[in-house]
């Protein structure tokens, strides 16, 4: 009998749910009703920073903001540099369908958004957007699409724009939501390129460039590394052009119809949206390993292919301190020489600059870097990008223990020597009371890009460093920074997390007078250098330090001769430079001997190049001028264009060169490139 009952019971429920989703449909497809409007305009009036406030954001100096408590909405929503709300709903898997339109530049079609309920009370997914055209939006129930209300806000700034999308009343805790969009010509994310601009010259060519928060310029999403989803892609392309993406590719393209081809994707690994990546071009690619292969274009590919041979053995050397790697391929993408960094980590897909192309492959250590991030930065990631040095000193710190495990340990040290150097540099640029030189900067209402540099990652390796130090060495200090993966992996972590991490692991094997001894507070929200002066093992350094000093205290220069480099490694040319490069300027005599001596101004190695370029501008060499706005024209990884730029602007004599050479080349620069430069030339950009 009861069974009878609760049956008509669970029939009239139904009943009363379908008629209550029927009239809420139907006031949607009429457009938002009254109440719902009202409602939903509520939020439009959410500005971004009181929205942040509300979610408790970190005031001063974080000390209060140890995640350990913090609820799991509070742990997605401290985050200053997102407009999203995935505390209400948050997305879980993301399915691309986009054509390229290369005479237009934009991405156009839809993403299918699978989200998860998380506050009971909100029916609005909150996205971030960035210069999108939102077309439509809806919830997609098998083949049947049925429109919802949506709002996109005033944005204007460099977070972009929040999109608001209504969802309808549902007893279930997962939807599936199409967005119908458009890219735009001036996406922040994507950098579009003539046929001129590459190097066959061909073929038009695209990529992506998502870190930190460019992602909302690419496709709506929910732009904060506390939120990590799967995607699948089908992305359409004009044939004759490849596509790739952060993602195992699901074959071939597809056979061509009106001139059109597509290719298919698969992330299975849930990531940031920082990590979805796409580039498309003639390209070609050669396998060199068994899970690798390097691509770039048909002039370019072969010398990538040896430059970078060495890959499967650091992947080795990686899974031997820190676990399996666990994304299926590790392929690379050589990039036109615009892209603005030496790297970047994108899962399956390392992005490469093409200044790594030394030769002679001493300039690899910047695989070593993006294969590290595999486990710091994609599988453990930043909460938000206030805790950026625990993706990069972590992975400065891993990348060294794998060249430290391929080469021995005094090139692990000499690779920390120099980084300690770029390091002072920052520091010195920056000033020492900047806030930007906090390992933890506080970055409410401010574009992360601006505080991009050397801090999160060298002043990061160095507190690793140090603690590997105080407990003993690195054989004691290896297990707690694997098991800090093992921890942590798949998800998103805070510079607490790790710091209970690590008092805990030791809690039992290391004296409680040591573990105290750790100035947490400094290291983590002091300015300036480390409260610790580290010393590192300098036997490599020794005859840079010693050339360098025989030439600071040279009264002429005919003692010098190419024999006095004949034995040094690149990396032993790149230190002597760098410790030139702290001392006070060389009078152009001595720069004009050293050239003629070691032949720096033909270096076919781009960071004895930089370096060289720089130590004649310090000296004043006029002749000296046109070389460095060439070499940072050409070469616009910021790394290198940014402080030549910054030198020429500093010096009267080549000021006004440096602002014509940069309107004439700002439009082949990618946009974080133009926008960081026209700041330091005192521009305005866009
Ligand atoms: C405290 C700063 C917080 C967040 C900054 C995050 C991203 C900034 C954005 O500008 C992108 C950075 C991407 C870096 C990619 C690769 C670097 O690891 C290498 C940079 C130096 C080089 O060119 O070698
Ligand atoms: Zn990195």
């Amino acid at each position: 009998m009861i069974g009878v009952f609760t049956g008509a019971i669970a029939v009239g429920l139904l009943g009363l749910t379908s008629l209550l989703y029927t009239r809420w449909m139907a006031t949607q497809q009429r457009g938002a009703s009254e109440e719902i409007s009202d409602k939903f305009n509520e939020l439009d009036e959410f500005k971004p920073d009181e929205g942040v406030a509300e979610w408790g954001h970190c005031e001063g100096d974080h000390q209060h903001c140890h995640t350990e408590g913090m609820a799991a909405p509070d742990r997605f929503s401290v985050d200053p540099s997102t407009l999203s709300r995935p505390d209400f709903w948050r997305v879980l898997s993301t399915h691309f369908d986009l054509a390229a339109d290369f005479d237009k530049k934009v991405l156009k079609g839809y993403v299918d958004l699978v989200i998860e309920k998380q506050a009971s009370e909100e029916n609005t997914l909150v996205l971030d957007t960035r210069d999108l055209t939102i077309e439509s939006a809806a919830v997609l129930d098998g083949k049947r699409e049925t429109a919802v209300p949506f709002v996109v806000g005033k944005g204007g700034d460099f977070r972009g724009a929040k999109l608001k999308i209504n969802l309808p009343p549902s007893s279930s805790s997962k939807l599936t939501i199409r967005i119908k969009y458009a890219t735009s010509p001036g996406s922040s994310g994507l950098v579009w390129l003539r046929p001129e601009q590459t190097s066959t010259k061909t073929h038009p060519y695209l990529y992506s460039h998502s870190e930190a928060i460019h992602g909302r310029s690419i496709f709506p999403c929910q732009d904060t590394p506390s939120v990590k989803s799967t995607y699948t892609a089908k992305i359409t392309v004009d044939e004759g052009l490849t596509v790739l993406m952060s993602a195992v590719g699901k074959g071939a393209a597809s056979p061509a119809i009106n001139g059109q081809v597509s290719f298919e994707f698969e992330q299975k690994v849930p990531i940031p949206s920082y990590l979805v990546a796409i580039a498309i071009g003639n390209v070609e690619s050669r396998k060199i390993g068994p899970r690798s292969r390097v691509w770039a274009e048909g002039n370019v590919v072969d010398r990538a292919a040896y430059e970078f041979a060495e890959t499967e053995e650091m992947l080795q050397a990686a899974e031997a301190l820190v676990g399996p790697y666990v994304w299926g391929v590790y392929d690379l993408l050589v990039l036109p020489p615009s892209f603005p960094f030496g790297g970047m980590e994108n899962p399956c897909l390392t992005f490469l600059t093409p200044t790594l192309l030394a030769g002679d492959r001493s300039l690899a250590n910047v695989v070593a870097h993006e294969i590290a991030h595999s486990w710091t930065g994609n599988l453990v990631t930043n909460l938000n990008w206030e805790h950026f040095w625990l993706n990069e000193g972590f992975t400065v710190f891993l990348e060294r223990k794998i060249k430290g495990s391929m080469m021995g340990e005094p090139y692990r040290q000499f690779s920390a020597i120099e980084g300690w150097k770029s390091l002072i540099e920052e520091v010195k640029t920056r000033g020492a009371d900047h806030p930007f030189t906090k390992l933890i900067p506080d970055l409410k209402d401010c574009d992360p890009d601006d505080a991009f540099g050397s801090v999160p990652y060298e002043k990061g390796h160095s507190f690793l460093y140090y603690l590997e130090q105080l407990v003993g060495g690195a054989e004691i200090f290896n297990p707690c920074f694997r098991a800090w993966i093992e921890k942590y992996k798949y998800s998103a972590a805070s510079s607490f997390d790790f710091q209970k991490h690590f008092e805990e692991y030791f809690r039992q094997s290391v004296k409680p007078e040591v573990l105290s001894s750790v100035d947490w507070k400094t290291w983590l929200h002091g300015t300036g250098m480390p409260p610790v002066e580290l010393k590192f093992d300098n036997s490599l350094a020794q005859a840079s330090d010693a050339l360098c000093g025989r030439w600071l205290d040279a009264k002429d220069c005919s003692c010098f001769s190419p024999e006095d480099i004949a034995s040094f490694t690149a990396a032993q040319m790149i230190e002597f430079l760098a410790q030139l490069l702290l001392q006070p300027p060389l009078p152009v005599e001595k720069l004009q001997a050293l050239d003629k001596c070691y032949n720096l101004t033909a270096s076919q190695n781009a960071e004895i190049k930089f370096r060289w370029l720089r130590l004649c501008l310090r000296g004043k060499w006029e002749d000296m001028i046109e070389p460095s706005l060439a070499f940072a024209a050409e070469y616009q990884r910021m790394k290198f264009c940014r402080p030549i730029f910054r030198e020429c602007y500093a010096w009267d004599k080549s000021k006004d060169l440096a602002v014509e050479t940069y309107k004439k080349y700002r439009d082949t620069m990618s946009y974080v490139t133009a926008t960081m430069l026209a700041k330091d030339l005192q521009l305005s950009y866009p």
